[in-house]
């Protein structure tokens, strides 16, 4: 097949006629092969399902447009420490490109939060979110992407090629293609995803828990010459943090697949992911046969042939076939120079004949030996010199007798004790003895210390000294043994003065604590309260109704009173009505009068229809309102239905998963 009709499988799994309807029967297995060889070949594949009818589909982008409509400030609140999942705006990296990440959605708590930041007065859209608590993990992701308003190229990369580093991705797009998938020969081709479809994407998890078997497709986002924006909706499926990716030992083959990934944590996956941003980062991660050190090794030997450890793996003959070549020659090349080495030393080359790169290298390495060599023998000259004149040093020593120095010590310590003893220093000797050893540190610090003991020893002294003369003094003066005693007894009984005036205080303050207490005694406790605010309500609602009645009482009031006033009109009126009808002047006024009263209680009428107009206004403007909101309603209604079943995708996924695991322990078994 020629890679221009390389084409992504489609599976129907519309309930009718496909997947789901008997688990574990002829039709279910048959297409677990034909997925199982899908995500092989191409790592990923499309599905047509109707979980999800198209109307929901169109309200579910609807509702996302509605979300990137919204002021930047408001979308810059979603943050979150994991990569992926903040709110990423129209980078300058990625002009064209904005996207929320929201873990663990169908959880309702999650869905309520992120309504809560979003739409802080409210949005229907997740307020009933009833969605199962489930266990594994997943993101879903939103992401716009912007039409360019001023376009350099034909078509702009607005996604880099990248694989997902989750297990498994599912994604849907509002009928905007612009999404590529790489095949394994390089080739891009281009992805529509069918109405009533999704792309399911093979991760870089599946394909190390697979041992490889699994192929995690590269894919990009190329937007072309699209009028129209682009929204797509992925949920990605994921181990949690602290799991690790192991490869099962049912999928290890010591001849068809050795181990091929080492296990490993998936948080710590993540993390090397995101602070190296290596394409290939779970073959540098996780590869247990270190190809990357091939492709070191060669790269220092000067192998002219580029080999990137991708072509190891994946055995590619093409790239592999001239690097075994170039180091066949260099082998060959190299023993023959040896063995002319060994049988000529005189070997030289001709003036322009060839010479290996190899031989210049080690003509470059034989000089270098030499220089060393010359070091080598200089230093050990040197070490010969210091060895002698240790030894001289040596015999030195023995001559003048090992004890000397132990004596000398014993002589100057003794002189100490008497300088310190006798405190004279007559001697010239003595006294530069002295000095030196004042000098010590360890001298000093004793000294500073005696000089210290001694000062307080002195202040002690002097304070001691005092008292006794102050009692001398006093004794001197005449204080008698009695006068003595009368003054120890008066500092007692004022001494005793204050103990009462204490004890005073202590009572006021007893007291001022025994009111306290009653006062806390007489607080109702938190049972009291809760009747008291029970009662309080009960007041409270009676005295609203009391208001009510009051209001009604008084309109009453104000009819009543305005009926009195048209009564005492009319009887006025009657009363008048036949003197005034006796004279044409009574009759010209009275038809005057009620002119005027007639044109008063017009003007009063007017006033009442235009309130009244008024009022059916707001009425309308009211019911109008109420129409939109319930419409509202209704709209977001069904797209948070949508929303639930898409993430009944997830739940798919994971017993796809399974199923999976199952296919291959049985292919492995059939082995
Ligand atoms: O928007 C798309 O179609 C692809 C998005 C994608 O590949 C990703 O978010 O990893
Ligand atoms: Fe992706």
């Amino acid at each position: 097949m020629g890679e221009s009709e390389i084409m992504i499988p489609c599976f129907d799994f519309r309930r009718v006629d496909g997947f789901g309807i008997e688990e574990g029967g002829e039709a279910w297995r048959e297409m677990g092969d034909k997925v199982r060889e899908a995500c092989e070949n191409h790592g990923c594949f499309l599905i047509i399902s109707d979980e999800i009818s198209s109307v929901l589909r169109d309200q579910m982008f609807m509702g996302m447009k509605t979300l990137f409509n919204l002021p930047q400030e408001i979308k810059q609140k979603h943050t979150s420490s994991r990569p992926y999942r903040s709110y990423n705006g129209k980078s300058p990296i990625t002009p064209f490109f904005e996207s929320f990440g929201i873990d663990d959605a169908p959880l309702p708590n999650i869905a309520q939060e992120f309504t809560n930041l979003m739409w802080p007065h409210g949005n229907l859209l997740y307020c009933h979110a009833d969605a199962e608590n489930m266990k594994s993990t997943s993101y879903l992701r939103l992401i716009k992407y912007h039409v360019p308003e001023e376009r350099n190229y034909e078509s702009e990369i607005t996604l880099v090629a990248h694989t997902d580093k989750n297990a498994l991705t599912i994604l849907c797009e509002n009928e905007v293609q612009a999404l590529q998938v790489q095949t394994k020969t390089g080739k891009w081709i281009d992805i529509k995803i069918p109405q009533q479809g999704f792309l399911v994407i093979v991760g870089d998890v599946l394909k190390a828990w697979s041992n490889g078997r699994l192929h995690a497709a590269t894919h990009r986002v190329v937007i072309g010459d699209e009028e129209k924006e682009r929204y797509s909706l992925g949920l990605f499926a994921s181990p949690k943090d602290e799991m690790k990716v192991k490869v099962p030992y049912e999928l290890i083959d010591e001849k068809t697949h050795p181990l091929r990934y080492k296990p490993f944590n998936y948080g710590e996956y993540i993390h090397y992911y995101v602070s190296t941003l290596k394409h290939d980062a779970l073959e540098v991660f996780a590869n247990d046969c270190n190809t990357e050190s091939i492709e070191e090794a060669l790269r220092s030997v000067g192998c002219p042939n580029p080999l990137r450890s991708s072509h190891v793996r994946d055995l590619d003959t093409e790239a592999i076939f001239p690097v075994i070549q170039w180091l066949v020659q260099r082998v060959s090349s190299t023993q023959e120079y040896r063995h002319n080495k060994v049988s000529h030393s005189d070997y030289t080359f001709g003036e322009g004949e060839y010479k290996p790169q190899q031989f210049k290298e080690v003509e470059k390495t034989e000089s270098s030996i030499k220089t060393l060599r010359g070091n080598l023998d200089e230093l050990n000259h040197r070490k010969m010199n210091v060895v002698k004149q240790l030894e001289h040093l040596r015999e030195r020593i023995n001559k003048e007798g090992a004890d000397s120095g132990v004596q000398k010590l014993i002589y100057l310590m003794t002189s100490l004790k008497v300088i310190y003893n006798v405190n004279t220093h007559t001697d010239s000797e003595y006294f530069t003895l002295v000095l030196s050893i004042k000098k010590l540190p360890l001298v000093q610090k004793l000294e500073r210390q005696e000089n210290h003991f001694q000062s307080n020893c002195d202040s002690k002294h002097s304070e001691l000294q005092a008292e006794i003369s102050e009692l001398k003094r006093k004794i001197a003066n005449g204080w008698d043994s009695k006068s003595l005693s009368d003054g120890l007894h008066c500092s007692f009984s004022d001494l005793l003065e204050r103990l009462d005036l204490t004890k005073k205080q202590l009572a006021s303050k007893l007291r001022d604590i025994v009111a306290l207490r009653r006062q806390i005694d007489d607080l109702p406790c938190q049972s009291e309260i809760i009747q008291i605010s029970f009662i309080f309500a009960n007041v409270q609602g009676k005295h609203q109704q009391t208001h009510k009645y009051y209001a009604t009482y008084n309109a009453l009031l104000e009819i009543k009173e305005l009926m009195l006033k048209e009564a005492s009109l009319l009887n006025s009126i009657i009363s008048q009505f036949q003197e005034a009808l006796s004279s044409t002047d009574g009759r010209a006024k009275l038809v005057h009068s009620m002119e005027g009263i007639v044109k008063g209680s017009q003007q009063k009428l007017e006033k009442v229809q235009l309130a009244f107009r008024e009022e059916e206004k707001n009425l309308t403007d009211f019911k109008d309102k109420y129409a939109a909101a319930a419409g509202q309603h209704k709209r977001l209604y069904s797209l948070l239905k949508a929303f639930q079943a898409s993430f009944f995708f997830i739940q798919c996924m994971a017993a796809f998963t399974k199923f999976l695991f199952v296919q291959y322990l049985c292919a492995s078994s059939a082995l």
